[in-house]
């Protein structure tokens, strides 16, 4: 995962599509292995990623190489709806991705909280409250609540170590903190292409 979020940025500072969702893929399979209650947003990750997929597998998909060749070829061809979200049509690469994007968001300040909190055992707390700044500020009240009870079920620390293949927190710190380095710089450069472009806000 961290690999795929790393080969994700060229030299020239564009986010590779390819490697963006590959890193989303690796990101599914921890969260399958925290048990069926995460399956919802499992699944709606998958659902995000294949619209993806789909954009960079069809008869365009060399415009949707990079991030940036995204925004711009979308942009040209009238592909994404700043007023409302189209009921009856794929949604834009744009608007999906950004959701994604917001999630990096969370997956950042939750990682970095785990990876920074020696003994901290309560990682259901520091989820929600990475959500809380974070992710929540989109979803709806609904989604909130239900998002609220998975957490609950979140794995204790040590299990989450188990997961992701560390033995201890300092061998953890490391391994998180060195992901949390590659999702900022990913998640910087989409920022600022969000931001020059005026769709931090698509519908
Ligand atoms: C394993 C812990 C998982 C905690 C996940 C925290 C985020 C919780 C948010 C759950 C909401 C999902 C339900 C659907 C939301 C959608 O309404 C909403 C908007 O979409 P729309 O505009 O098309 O309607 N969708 C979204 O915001 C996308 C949400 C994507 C959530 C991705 C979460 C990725 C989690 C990766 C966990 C990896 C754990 C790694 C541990 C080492």
């Amino acid at each position: 995962m961290v690999q795929s979020f790393y080969d994700c940025v060229t030299n020239d500072n564009e986010i590779l599509l390819v490697h963006y969702l590959e890193g989303w893929r690796e990101l599914i399979k921890f969260m399958d292995s925290m048990g069926s209650v995460f399956g919802f947003i499992s699944h709606e990750t998958m659902t995000k990623i294949n619209i993806l997929q789909g954009y960079l597998d069809g008869e365009n998909g060399k415009s949707y190489k990079t991030i940036k060749s995204m925004i711009n070829y979308e942009l040209e061809n009238q592909v994404v709806n700043f007023k409302y979200l189209p009921s009856k049509q794929v949604p834009s690469g744009c608007r999906t991705l950004l959701r994604m994007h917001r999630a990096l968001k969370w997956l950042e300040v939750f990682l970095y909280k785990v990876g920074t909190s020696p003994g901290h055992d309560k990682t259901s707390e520091m989820c929600a409250e990475a959500y809380h700044k974070t992710l929540s500020h989109y979803h709806s009240w609904f989604i909130r609540q239900v998002a609220e009870v998975a957490f609950l079920a979140m794995p204790p620390v040590e299990d989450m170590y188990k997961i992701v293949c560390v033995k201890d927190h300092e061998e953890a710190k490391v391994v998180l903190l060195t992901t949390v380095d590659s999702i900022v710089k990913v998640y910087n450069i989409t920022q600022e292409l969000y931001t020059i472009n005026n769709m931090l806000d698509l519908p």
